[in-house]
């Protein structure tokens, strides 16, 4: 490693290893190497090999604005082809197990090779970063991956401060401070007493058992998208608002990348077509439909006459789902109008102009990037936040039409309703309307993100904090012990600017 990076503060960014958690904190990641940081980003081998192949992760740092991003994976302790990793419940313990003992491992050899680390960022799912953190007696820091709305959804079921739909009330609406009534099914459906997922209900509430730890909460949001509930948040917990993270105006470094497949190459056939003509359609990484309702999505884009870019990503072979497939003839009788493809460039799909409408799931990163790109939506949610993200992207962000309600439905979409959708959202008076919110929300978004906004500002007190942290850190390591008093004040042989001299 150059001298350079060695010189610098280093933070250990680890992930709980899915795509929609990888990707916001890579970009956290890259956007405080920018700010002159050196970050290691840590995720389990089994997903390191598949971005190692996918995204050209090479073994030295890469420059990134002022500072370095470089990646370290870690074994969980099992096989390579172990199916356990698809079961939530069996998984997170063992990565908790392996983790405990790997992390800190690594951390200590990053002192031994003379830049140690200064403090542990992590995402949900694995809220036992926070205690390897204290253990070692370093700071820690959590990035919430989600809406602000959903974390405080989260944060009032579990101190059971509102009453949340029951066994024996399962159709109650929830109103939250701060936020608009949400009905029973617009609630995280983890939450639903009946949810197939209580095991994703578990991993999230671990985040919450552990929230004392980290000295702050980050955010993939912004202050000005949701500004009443991160007030009323930021009253109860350290929030600190830093998206939309995929919106790097310094340096964006478009190298560094932690997609787990190969997109395709669907840009030129995007440049082909005029502006506006075309739907977007994902449902993420996780989400997975059956093949009758994949039908009458087919359809339904046919029926419609617009163009489509539509992604079929092929299931974990480990997940149990059965391939899905196209109806017969489907491609010839779309013939040039559509494209398939096993995964997309997708920022770079939505920032293109032939793209009028993003037909989405609603994850909470398609959300953003759909927000910060000025793009209208089709909300399709299935489960969890998406049911949420649905509710703010049609009635509050007024961006999109609403396809299905999620989970709590339980029903087909049809193709005549899917078609009514696409064309609600591409053409006429509606369409015309969320474009222009779409666009007044990507001029937000832009504004929080450049020097001097609400989410820039944010990400530069949390590295002067982080700065001021690693001296404090340094000192007591070094067995000296001092009161550092602000990021500039520095003490007792420790530079300012990020630099740190003799740790051990
Ligand atoms: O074809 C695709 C589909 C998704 N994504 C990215 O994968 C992430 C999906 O995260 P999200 O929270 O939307 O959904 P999840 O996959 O977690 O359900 C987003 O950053 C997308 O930009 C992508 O790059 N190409
Ligand atoms: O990544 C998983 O879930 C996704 O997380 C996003 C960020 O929290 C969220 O916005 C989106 O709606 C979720 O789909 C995930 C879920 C379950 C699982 O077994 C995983 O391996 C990943």
């Amino acid at each position: 490693m150059g001298s350079d990076a060695e010189s610098l503060v280093h933070v250990l960014l680890v992930s709980f290893p899915g795509q929609g958690h990888v990707n916001p904190l890579l970009r956290l990641g890259k956007r405080l190497a920018s700010k002159g940081l050196l970050v290691t980003f840590t995720t389990p081998e089994s997903i390191g090999k598949q971005m190692r192949k996918a995204s050209n992760i090479g073994d030295e740092p890469a420059p990134v604005g002022d500072g370095f991003i470089r990646f370290e994976f870690f074994e969980d302790g099992w096989d390579e082809d172990d199916q356990r990793r698809q079961d939530l419940d069996q998984y997170l313990p063992q990565l908790e197990k392996a983790g405990k003992v790997l992390i800190p491992e690594m951390i200590r050899r990053s002192a031994e090779r003379n830049r140690p680390v200064s403090c542990l960022i992590n995402n949900p799912f694995i809220p036992w970063v926070s205690d390897v953190a204290e253990s070692l007696s370093l700071p820690s820091a959590m990035l919430w991956v989600q809406s602000c709305a959903c974390f405080a959804a989260y944060y009032h079921y579990y101190h059971g401060l509102v009453p949340f739909p029951s066994e024996s009330a399962m159709e109650i609406d929830v109103q939250l401070p701060c936020m608009p009534l949400l009905k029973h099914d617009e609630v995280p459906s983890f939450l639903y007493p009946t949810t197939p997922y209580p095991f994703l209900r578990r991993a999230i509430l671990g985040q919450y058992k552990n929230l004392d730890k980290p000295f702050c909460i980050l955010m993939d949001t912004f202050q000005e998208l949701e500004l009443e509930i991160i007030e009323y948040m930021s009253k109860i917990c350290p929030i600190k608002t830093v998206g939309p993270l995929f919106k790097n105006p310094k340096v964006p470094n478009a190298n560094v990348r932690g997609d787990f497949m190969k997109a395709d190459d669907c840009l030129g056939w995007l440049d082909s077509k005029p502006a506006g003509s075309v739907v977007y359609v994902s449902f993420g990484s996780v989400v997975y439909l059956k093949q009758d309702q994949w039908d009458e999505i087919a359809y339904g884009l046919l029926n419609s006459g617009v163009n489509f870019l539509w992604v079929m990503k092929p299931p974990h072979k480990d997940s149990g789902y059965t391939v899905l497939t196209l109806p017969e003839g489907f491609l010839e009788k779309a013939g040039d109008k559509g494209m398939v493809v096993q995964w997309s460039p997708q920022e770079q799909v939505l920032a293109h102009p032939a793209v009028a409408a993003f037909v989405t799931h609603c994850g909470w990163n398609s959300s953003m990037e759909a927000l910060a790109s000025g793009m209208p939506v089709v909300a399709f949610p299935q489960w969890g936040d998406q049911v949420t993200d649905a509710k703010y992207l049609v009635d509050v962000f007024k961006v999109g039409v609403r396809m299905c309600r999620g989970e709590a439905e339980d029903k087909l979409i049809t193709r005549d309703v899917v078609e009514k959708c696409l064309l609600e959202a591409t053409v006429g008076e509606k369409a015309a309307e969320m474009k222009m919110n779409a666009l007044k929300w990507k001029a937000a978004a832009g504004a929080a993100v450049a020097e001097g906004g609400s989410s820039d500002r944010n990400i530069q007190a949390f590295v002067d904090e982080v700065k001021r942290r690693s001296v404090e850190v340094a000192l007591a390591k070094s067995g000296k012990s001092t009161v550092v008093e602000a990021p500039e004040v520095v003490k007792e042989g420790a530079a300012t600017d990020g630099k740190v001299e003799s740790v051990s």
